[in-house]
């Protein structure tokens, strides 16, 4: 960018968030929530929010304050940092028509995926999800079993050749959307080989690449407002803006691609030229029937992105922690092997230390940490357990003016000691099977297995059944054969986006020593 434009746009955003967030700060009722102090007059508490490697500010949030906590945005603008089960229930299901998904995300889900489940609200939202949802139901999910285990056993081909675990879930989880979602392989996974599939690079490009845009994301109502689509894409050209040219040909990229293999696979329809097994069984076919070629490309990618950075970073530490807890791995392996090698979908379900321990994984270290929403109206929220405000009230209720960002502490709230005991934050699959978990009587309002990993509410996960059997099924194959242990000391779990991934120095990286075991 020249000199020039950067000033401008910067003035511009600077501009829109100082008369935004003065007129909130005149306005704010939200003075009294407590919370930490602003660190910066300009980001207030955002560079910590999203440094890469402070995990400490977010355990502070979950234990010094109550679990409603201010946070504060740019140039003082009032956030809420949310994790009381009442309030979440009201957030996520009773006034989920008020805590919206943020307009300016809906509008780069827009721009990066074109219309479908991320970038619709109210009914067309609901249109799409419920369009969606049949294809992945258990019924449905059953039927792709053994194409779970295909993929799988083709992972164990790869080991122990290759120890960066990290490449190797990258690819699994691509591979198994792809395969069971849309017919195709994005990658042979044979061993010595690289993935060299443009369009599997191009999806996990597009939200680091957005990432380095950020500052002006909340642009994007206002330009979308203004300008039609085509001059947009005219004045793009114009921008000298590297991140912005590169987001424009990634898109480019997965959008050709996508409407390629809707094409290709309508002709291998037509053509009769689809396997009995294949055809009318996976995603694509299913939503073919109910959505329009530009809606079906566009949920294509959808569905693609939603399924392979979260279940990566879920498998990630799947292996970390089979590597950190040989104990937990034993257990593992003796249950798998006293169980027939290969397992239809209820039956895998049943194994009961499976299940705990895919469980406990998913409570303890959600790949999706924090949501965002925002107040579409002036709301009254209320609270499962009263806070001392900093003026010493005692609040039962806060009154959420209208635009407050909330930022939904799925974490904090599956971290919660109330909830969960004082070992709340140790890894403990136990607490599955011995009933302990069971027990908890506060009840959060998400989807699974009374945590908020997967949301709850009309914007939650429609993949969380997909996703768990992705993790069963790929430790059941690997631990059959493969044995974990040493991890590098120096893995650490960085927020990428928002989504922890393991590095080793700067690099994405998971080294872990794998051994094949004895037959
Ligand atoms: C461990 C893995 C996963 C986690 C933790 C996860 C988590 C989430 C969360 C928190 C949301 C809410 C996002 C929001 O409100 O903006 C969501 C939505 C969604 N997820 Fe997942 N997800 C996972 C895997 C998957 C998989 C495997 C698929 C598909 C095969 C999938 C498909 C979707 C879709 C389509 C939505 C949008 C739902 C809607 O807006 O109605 N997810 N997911």
């Amino acid at each position: 960018m020249t000199p020039t434009t950067t000033t401008t746009l910067c003035f511009l955003a600077l501009a829109f968030y100082g008369i935004r967030s003065i007129l909130r700060r005149i306005f704010s009722t939200l003075d009294s929530v407590p919370g930490p102090a602003s660190k910066s007059i300009i980001t207030g508490n955002l560079s910590q929010f999203h440094d890469l490697d402070d995990w400490g500010f977010q355990q502070e949030l979950e234990e010094n304050y109550g679990r409603v906590v201010k946070l504060h945005g740019f140039l003082g603008d009032r956030h809420l940092f949310v994790f009381d089960p009442v309030a979440l229930h009201h957030i996520l299901v009773k006034d989920q028509d008020v805590y919206e998904e943020m307009p300016k995300f809906l509008c780069l889900d827009l721009l990066v995926f074109g219309r479908g489940i991320f970038s619709t609200m109210g009914d067309d939202h609901r249109k799409y999800r419920k369009t969606m949802m049949p294809a992945f139901s258990t019924l449905n999910l059953r039927g792709v079993v053994p194409l779970f285990y295909e993929v799988a056993e083709r992972v164990g081909t790869l080991l122990p050749q290759q120890l960066d675990f990290n490449s190797i879930s990258c690819r699994t989880s691509l591979e198994l959307i792809g395969r069971t979602g849309i017919g195709y392989s994005f990658d042979p996974m044979l061993p010595g080989q690289e993935q060299t599939d443009r369009y599997a690079r191009a999806l996990r490009g597009l939200f680091v690449t957005a990432f380095k845009l950020q500052l002006f994301i909340p642009l994007l109502p206002i330009l979308m407002n203004l300008l039609p689509p085509a001059l947009r894409r005219f004045l793009i050209n114009f921008i000298p803006s590297q991140p912005l040219h590169e987001l424009r040909d990634l898109v480019d990229l997965t959008d050709s691609t996508a409407a390629q293999l809707v094409k290709d696979r309508k002709m291998a329809q037509e053509g009769g030229k689809l396997d009995g097994s294949e055809e009318g069984k996976d995603i694509m076919s299913l939503l073919g029937m109910h959505l329009a070629d530009d809606e079906l490309v566009a949920c294509l990618s959808m569905i693609l992105f939603a399924a392979t950075d979260t279940t990566s970073s879920s498998m990630n530490r799947m292996i970390h922690l089979l590597a950190l807890n040989p104990e937990v791995q034993h257990k593992l392996r003796e249950e798998v092997l006293t169980a027939p090698e290969h397992l239809d979908y209820d039956k895998i379900d049943a194994l009961p230390y499976l299940d705990g321990f895919v469980r406990e994984i998913l409570r303890l270290y959600p790949p999706v940490p924090v949501m965002f929403r925002e107040a579409m109206s002036d709301i009254t929220l209320p609270l499962s357990t009263p806070i001392i405000g900093s003026d010493g009230t005692i609040m039962h209720t806060i009154a959420v003016p209208k635009g407050t960002s909330i930022y939904v502490g799925l974490a904090a709230a599956n971290h919660d000691k109330s909830i969960w005991g004082e070992d709340a934050l140790e890894f403990k699959p136990d607490r599955w099977t011995k009933g302990k978990a069971d027990s908890v009587e506060t009840k959060l309002p998400g989807i699974y297995g009374n945590t908020m990993t997967f949301l709850g509410g009309g914007r939650s996960c429609i993949g969380f059944k997909f996703a768990q059997l992705e993790m069963k099924v790929v430790v059941c194959v690997l631990l059959r054969s493969f044995s974990f242990s040493k991890p590098d000391s120096g893995i650490r779990w960085r927020k990428t986006g928002i989504m922890p991934s393991p590095y080793v120095n700067d690099e994405p990286k998971l080294p872990i020593v794998v051994e094949r075991l004895r037959a």
